[in-house]
């Protein structure tokens, strides 16, 4: 297939342009690399920059994987009219240049974020999506366009929510700059690029006080993608949560780092961080059993041993 991926030079849409080139689709990049890199797009792949607000002509693409979008949950509080601008309204524009250039199918890069605090564990697709920050909201409203696009013009549709995306697959990995993520910053210091980390919050309701996540290796993530551009429908929109379905707390992150890197990772503690959920795992039994999807990396060692060794 001839497809546009957006955010195709960031860190999760370079690893899916990787995957649909290695599987033989023709695919172009569309990204304004405000955060991306563009050696990060894939040998094999063209390159445009530009942004999702003007598209321009999309006749004889596909399908489309958007990917492009703001997604710091503290600059979204801060400026959320960023949040707006670009990850709804840059998505309508793409919308209606699809739409024009009749081009039928979506997969959207959604987010664990639309659902806020959640009411249990693991989080169903069927949960609410009570978003407590403007980037969950954004992706909240671009999932509802979805739908109603599905449902006027025939759109067919995939929201894919991520947890907690982490690894590396190849050289392709996370460089976010600013970079906010835990594990990426734990590599900082192991790396001697900072003297410690930062864990905010240890009076959690956990088991050791610290959060808990669900990581989900970007390799198994992406291949998820794949799977979804096939199960496109037109007229409907569907949703899949994407994780493990196992949490791990923060303190077991920087021990699993701290075992791989063979560094003591200095550890500060720090007040809980605005905006952080005790505990996020989603229950992804939903893409399992409708879309044949599972993940092979599901160990933190694992996931993190790739990262480090795409960062060394
Ligand atoms: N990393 C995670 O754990 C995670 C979790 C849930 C959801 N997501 C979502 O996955 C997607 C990718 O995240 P990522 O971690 O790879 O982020 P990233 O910042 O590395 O990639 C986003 C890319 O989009 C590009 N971009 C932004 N606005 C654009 C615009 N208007 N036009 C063209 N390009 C634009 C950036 O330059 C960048 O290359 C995002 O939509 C994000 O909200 C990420
Ligand atoms: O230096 C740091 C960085 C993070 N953390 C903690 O580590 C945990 C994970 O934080 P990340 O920033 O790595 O990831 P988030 O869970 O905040 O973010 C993820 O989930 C969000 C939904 O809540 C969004 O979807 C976002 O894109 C996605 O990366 C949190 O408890 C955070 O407070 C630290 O203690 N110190």
């Amino acid at each position: 297939m001839k497809l546009l991926v957006t955010g195709g030079a960031g860190y999760i849409g370079s690893v899916v342009a990787t995957q649909l080139v290695e599987a033989g689709h023709a695919v172009t990049v569309l990204d304004d690399l405000s955060t991306g890199h563009a050696d990060a797009v894939p040998a094999g792949a063209s390159f445009v920059e530009g942004s999702i607000a003007e598209p321009g002509d999309l006749t004889g693409f596909h399908a489309v994987l958007h990917f492009a979008a703001r997604s710091l949950v503290g600059e979204s509080v801060a400026h959320p009219g960023r949040y707006w601008a670009n990850n709804l309204g840059g998505t309508l524009a793409l919308l209606d240049a699809m739409r024009g250039s009749g081009v039928g199918r979506i997969v959207f890069s959604s987010t664990a974020a639309v659902y806020g605090e959640p009411e249990h564990i693991p989080i169903r697709e069927t949960d609410p999506t009570r978003p407590d920050n403007p980037y969950g909201a954004s992706k909240v409203a671009v999932d509802t366009a979805l739908s109603t696009f599905a449902e006027l013009y025939g759109l067919a549709a995939v929201s894919l929510r991520y947890f907690n995306v982490a690894g590396a697959y190849g050289a392709a990995r996370e460089r976010h700059h600013p970079e906010t993520h835990l594990i990426p910053n734990l590599f900082k210091v192991a790396q001697g690029e900072r003297d410690s980390i930062s864990l905010f919050g240890t009076d959690y309701p956990t088991p050791d006080g610290t959060c808990v996540r669900d990581y989900v290796h970007v390799a198994d993530l992406a291949r998820a993608h794949l799977l979804a551009l096939d199960a496109c429908i037109p007229g409907r929109h569907l949703i899949y949560n994407l994780g493990n379905g196992t949490g791990f707390s923060n303190q077991e992150v920087i021990d699993v780092c701290r075992e791989v890197t063979g560094h003591p990772i200095p550890v500060v503690t720090a007040p809980r961080r605005d905006g952080d959920t005790a505990v996020l795992v989603a229950s992804s039994e939903k893409i399992q059993r409708d879309l044949g999807w599972k993940p092979e990396h599901t160990t933190l060692r694992s996931i993190i041993t790739d990262a480090w060794t795409a960062v060394r």
